[in-house]
């Protein structure tokens, strides 16, 4: 077991099995399921990859601690965690299955997504399109892939459809804090066969491979994301924890306009 202290709560992980676990009864988590490969079928590389039982991703729904559960809830914001298995399909990374967030109700943008890494070194594919909900291929217009390591914290731009890639050796374990008013739409990326950017295992780290699936406008950008004060994004220091300190100050995340320019900020080229 490795207690994972980026948590800001007791959550050990079981290396063997991939599973998180706490021993302190006040912590919960509302649902649990677990994504294997055969549902990852159509968003892969390799679109020949058959294993129907792989397990890929788990996902733990609204993880808290029953006694700061109003906080979370009097701000209209939801704590998750996803765990993403070591290894390939292929040479592809393992990988979630992306998404894009629909428009706030009565906005025309969606509601950003901040992610923090608690194990693991992940690689956040975020990319903007012209039309996410259109039928013929999307074109791209900005694509970034943003390398976050254990204790640094990514904020996804309203807009932006994503996906993680669990691109080191060991269990990728991160959290995201989510507004529980934010609904995902899947169709365009499974239509696109996954992502704009696919991400290959090399001897020494990954590589990308552009989609043929998209039209692309830009040249994908690798960036790494720095502190930002005004997000509440402090490296090493639980996003759990900071946010209970100042709840108010992670309000951006359903409404975002005003600090817009800020997500673009923090995110700094490599
Ligand atoms: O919904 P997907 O693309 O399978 O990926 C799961 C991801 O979506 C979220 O549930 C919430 O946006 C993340 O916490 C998680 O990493």
């Amino acid at each position: 077991m490795k207690n994972l202290t980026l948590f800001g709560m007791p959550i050990a992980l079981d290396e063997k099995t991939g599973k998180l676990t706490s021993n302190e009864p006040d912590v919960c988590w509302e649902d649990y399921s677990r994504k294997y490969s055969g549902k990852m079928a159509g968003l892969l590389a390799d679109p020949d990859y058959k294993t129907e039982d792989e397990p890929y991703y788990d996902f733990y729904k609204a993880i808290v601690k029953n006694s700061t559960r109003s906080t979370f809830s009097d701000v209209d914001l939801r704590y998750d965690s996803t765990v993403i298995l070591p290894g390939t399909a292929g040479k592809e990374f393992k990988k979630t299955a992306g998404h894009f967030h629909l428009p706030i109700p009565g906005k025309s943008y969606s509601f950003p997504e901040l992610y923090q890494v608690i194990n693991g070194t992940a690689l956040f594919v975020m990319q903007r399109v012209d039309d996410y909900q259109k039928e013929e291929p999307m074109t791209v217009k900005d694509l970034l892939l943003a390398e976050v390591h254990a204790g640094e914290t990514v904020v996804i731009p309203p807009d932006y459809g994503h996906c993680t890639v669990n691109i080191g050796e060991g269990t990728l374990v991160f959290i995201n804090l989510v507004s529980v008013n934010s609904m995902n739409y899947y169709d365009s990326v499974k239509q696109s066969h996954g992502m704009s950017a696919y991400i290959y295992k090399t001897e020494n780290g990954y590589q990308i491979e552009k989609n043929p699936n998209y039209v692309f406008e830009c040249e994908p950008k690798v960036v790494v994301p720095a502190d930002s004060p005004k997000l509440g994004i402090s490296k090493d220091c639980p996003v759990y924890t900071e946010f209970l300190k100042n709840p108010a100050l992670y309000r951006y995340l359903n409404e975002p306009e005003e600090l817009q320019e800020e997500f673009f900020a923090m995110l700094k080229e490599k």
